[in-house]
């Protein structure tokens, strides 16, 4: 069964001209890739906010996450560096895609290029209510390896 897709209103800036939209790949993929609206090298443990070209308007409830591709991360140490990045459903600017490089080496980044990829996701709302203790539970403070390896 698959969920019916939600409609996300997508404008393609000036400088995105003639880029494709994002999208996926294959049937399958749960990303839509997302590709580069300029050219640079990124150098070993620098970080730069990429253009993409375009903007959007996320239906409210809904967010879009930003991810880093794995082939990039595991063959030239280029991630997304908030990953995953948050799309706020009121953003009406540029998406950008926050890359940095943790290789060795320098890392050429060319227009069109594939860097990362888009997941829509629901956002569960929540609010605070303070109080004065919280119930008791068998970890209780324990955590950050309280539990071993
Ligand atoms: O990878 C990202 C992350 C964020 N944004 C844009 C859209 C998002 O809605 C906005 C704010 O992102 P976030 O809330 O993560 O950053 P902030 O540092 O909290 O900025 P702000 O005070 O504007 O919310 O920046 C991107 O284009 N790409
Ligand atoms: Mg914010």
């Amino acid at each position: 069964m698959t969920a019916t897709p939600i409609r996300i209103a997508i404008q393609r800036l000036a400088h995105g001209e003639g880029l494709p939209l994002p999208g996926y790949a294959t049937q399958g993929a749960a990303g839509m890739d997302v590709v580069a609206a300029e050219s640079l090298e990124l150098a070993p443990g620098a970080r730069h906010a990429v253009a993409t070209g375009f903007a959007m308007a996320i239906p409210a409830g809904y967010e879009v996450q930003v991810r880093p591709r794995s082939g990039l991360a595991l063959k030239h140490g280029i991630t997304c560096l908030n990953t995953p990045g948050t799309i706020d459903s009121d953003y009406r600017g540029e998406v950008k895609v926050i890359l940095a490089n943790l290789g060795d080496t320098p890392f050429p980044i060319g227009r069109g290029d594939r860097i990362a990829q888009l997941v829509p996701a629901p956002v569960q709302k929540a609010g605070f209510v303070e109080v004065d203790s919280l119930d008791e539970t068998a970890r209780g403070s324990g955590g950050f390896g309280s539990t071993g390896q």
